[in-house]
């Protein structure tokens, strides 16, 4: 259980974004390829350590949580909504600002209303700017959240919220370490 993500995290390319030591890897950049075995490997632990008890949607951010929240939808029949990184203008929209260690833009989050009950995904925490930006988006319709999980968590960075960590890691200029999983 989880030997693939761990083996490909720990073999992961590093380049510079400024200062930021930004790991590349098939679930978090796409790149060079995501393998199915991989995907399933993430949706399989998703459903054994989430609670999904009356849950009736799925919220993922663009672009990188939307490979991850399609094999979950699909194992779970749950319906999936994608928050943008551009405006619809429909009714009821709510847009929230997104920091991230390397990047500032808006969010758009759709689809998601008072009385829904819905879970979180992400491909990886690392300052928490994303995590935060979209909890507080769903708070301003009035949904509740009932988990957020991440595949990968980098630091240990306040959501204001229990957060659920596939694996937990490190990342020097060289190298990405495992230090922790959710097993
Ligand atoms: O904890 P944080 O510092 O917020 O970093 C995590 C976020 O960074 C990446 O998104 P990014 O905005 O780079 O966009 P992408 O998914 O389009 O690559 C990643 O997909 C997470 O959503
Ligand atoms: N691929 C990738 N995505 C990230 N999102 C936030 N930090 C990182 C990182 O180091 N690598």
């Amino acid at each position: 259980m989880l030997d693939r993500l761990i083996h490909s995290l720990e073999t992961a390319p590093i380049m510079k974004r400024g200062e930021y030591n930004y790991f590349i890897h098939p679930i978090t950049d796409g790149v060079p390829l995501l393998e199915p075995a991989l995907l399933r490997e993430i949706g399989c632990a998703m459903v054994r350590n989430l609670d999904l008890e009356d849950v009736d949607k799925i919220v993922v951010c663009e672009a990188m949580g939307i490979h991850i929240g399609v094999a979950f939808s699909m194992m779970t029949d749950i319906p999936l909504v994608v928050v943008r990184k551009r405006p619809y203008g429909l009714p009821g929209e709510v847009a929230v600002h997104q920091a991230t260690g390397y990047s500032k833009g808006e969010l758009y989050l759709n689809g998601v209303a008072a009385g829904d009950r819905v879970v979180i995904i992400d491909d990886v925490c690392s300052t928490g700017g994303t995590l935060r930006a979209l909890i507080s988006a769903i708070e301003q319709t009035g949904a509740e959240i009932a988990d957020i999980c991440v595949v990968i968590g980098r630091g240990d960075e306040d959501i204001g919220r229990p957060l659920k960590t596939l694996v937990k890691i490190e990342v020097s200029e060289t190298q990405v370490r495992v230090v922790d999983t959710c097993l």
